[in-house]
């Protein structure tokens, strides 16, 4: 599997955000963007994640024998700055209707209570999603990458908020990940704590030259 991105370019609203922004990553592999607030690294997620269409380039992901494959937000989960939970539903209702809602016959995540587990929340699941602290809401957020098989992990500040025992917990669980040929899409303002990653550090739209918008 490859996922390879050629000369994006991106625009919020009347700004241009970024272009030329290429990269090539095989089964295994891990980018982490970094750069200042506003230098675009959401934007460049949403983009790969099918959020955002780009407005110059291509995402593509193929499969080992180079074949194009689906487009990749459909292979991708998607972790925002947003949990994407209810506060009203519990835990174990809302990583249910996850596991429901994104789960393939065929490529079956973890059960419930099994995801929560994974993350060091186990005995918590029948608790509501509000009652729990900051980091908590966190480490369920990414029980749901667990819960349903998607080969493509799309991370934007995947650590924010979480204590340093869960920032060791989650970097094993994106080293499980990559181990199992998985690739991996990483904004963050602090090391997550892998190894053999490659960097990219966004620098915004300063600087780039007019001429690449055509
Ligand atoms: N919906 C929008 N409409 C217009 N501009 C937007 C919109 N969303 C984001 N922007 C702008 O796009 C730029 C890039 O934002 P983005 O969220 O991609 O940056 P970032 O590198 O992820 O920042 P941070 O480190 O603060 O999360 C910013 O200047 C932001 O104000």
């Amino acid at each position: 599997m490859h996922l390879t991105a050629e000369n994006l370019a991106a625009r919020r609203g009347e700004d241009l955000i970024f272009a030329n922004i290429s990269f090539h990553l095989r089964a295994g592999e891990a980018l982490v963007l970094t750069g200042r607030n506003g230098s675009g690294k959401s934007t460049l997620l949403r983009v790969v994640a099918g959020l955002l269409r780009p407005e110059k380039g291509t995402v593509i992901l193929r499969d080992g024998e180079g074949r194009e494959d689906r487009h990749p937000g459909e292979a991708s989960h998607y972790l925002g700055h947003r949990n994407a939970m209810k506060n009203e539903l519990t835990v174990a209702e809302n990583l249910e209707f996850w596991r429901v809602f994104l789960g393939n016959p065929g490529t079956a995540g973890l059960p419930v209570e099994d995801a929560a587990e994974a993350v060091g929340l186990s005995g918590i699941t029948h608790l509501p999603f509000g009652y729990l602290s900051a980091g908590q809401q966190r480490r369920i957020a990414f029980a749901k990458l667990l819960v349903a098989h998607r080969p493509v992990w799309i991370l934007d500040e995947p650590t924010a908020a979480l204590d340093a025992s869960a920032d060791r917990l989650l970097a094993g669980l994106i080293e499980a990940h990559l181990a199992k040929g998985g690739i991996v899409l990483a904004a963050t303002h602090q090391p997550l704590g892998l190894e053999n990653v490659q960097e990219m550090k966004m620098t915004g739209f300063a600087g780039v030259d007019q001429g690449v918008w055509g």
